[in-house]
């Protein structure tokens, strides 16, 4: 059997289906994977840190699009991005009658410590032109659109978790679905797009897997089971 590698994998679009739901077949995969599992996402910190606890893992996690990274092995917390710059492009949008979209509680900017996310219910353009302006990065995920440090992503987060760990990024098979999932797939050994992967994520992995969704994901690690 080929040796199994450690594992760093997205969330939305690559262990759920296009509504967010995680597939149940993906968590014996991921609770008995016998290599380090990174769970790497572009949402904020409390989901990805639940579904370690759920799946009974360690929590090494890359939230936010690089911005979060904890490692619970060496109790680290690495914070970064420019969240006040991200901050004034969401005032400047909402200035121009636009809304995040995730109603008056949202709960997907209520725990984001590095950027900022809209609603793919709202007009696209305007906020990819203030983000520019403001010299950040802005990404449709495909269930978001981020306003994030352009100096941060999921590749600089796995460096952060690898410096930690004192592991090689090129020994981690890396899994996503979206064009947050780029850099990340640059830095791991191994890269896999599943099949409803975004153009940039396809282009950026090494390989594209048959079927969509979790049935990519366990395709894409049939070879190590
Ligand atoms: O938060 C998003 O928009 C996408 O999240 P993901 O990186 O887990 O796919
Ligand atoms: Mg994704």
């Amino acid at each position: 059997m080929t040796e199994t590698p450690p594992l760093v994998v997205d969330i939305d679009g690559t262990l759920t289906d296009e509504s967010r739901a995680v597939d149940p077949r993906v968590f014996p995969v991921l609770s008995e994977w016998p290599e380090q599992v990174v769970i790497a996402t572009g949402k904020a910190m409390p989901y990805p840190i639940a579904l370690c606890e759920f799946l009974g893992i360690d929590y090494t996690v890359i939230a936010e699009n690089g911005g979060v990274v904890f490692v619970e092995a060496t109790d680290t917390l690495q914070i970064e991005g420019d969240k006040a710059a991200c901050l004034a492009v969401a005032e400047a949008y909402r200035e121009l009658g636009y809304e995040m979209g995730f109603g008056e509680v949202d709960l997907a900017n209520r725990w984001r410590e590095t950027e900022v996310v809209v609603n793919l219910s709202q007009p696209e353009e305007p906020l990819q032109r203030l983000a520019e302006e403001h010299g950040l990065e802005f990404l449709d995920t495909g269930f978001a659109y981020h306003v994030t440090d352009a100096r941060i992503d999921k590749g600089t987060g796995l460096h952060a978790v690898c410096a930690e760990l004192d592991r090689e990024p090129e020994s981690f098979l890396a899994v996503g679905d979206s064009e947050n999932d780029a850099e990340v797939f640059e830095v791991a050994g191994e890269s896999v797009a599943v099949a409803n992967a975004d153009e940039t994520a396809k282009s950026r992995a090494d390989r594209v897997t048959t079927a969509p969704y979790a049935d990519g994901f366990l395709e894409a690690v049939e070879p190590y089971r």
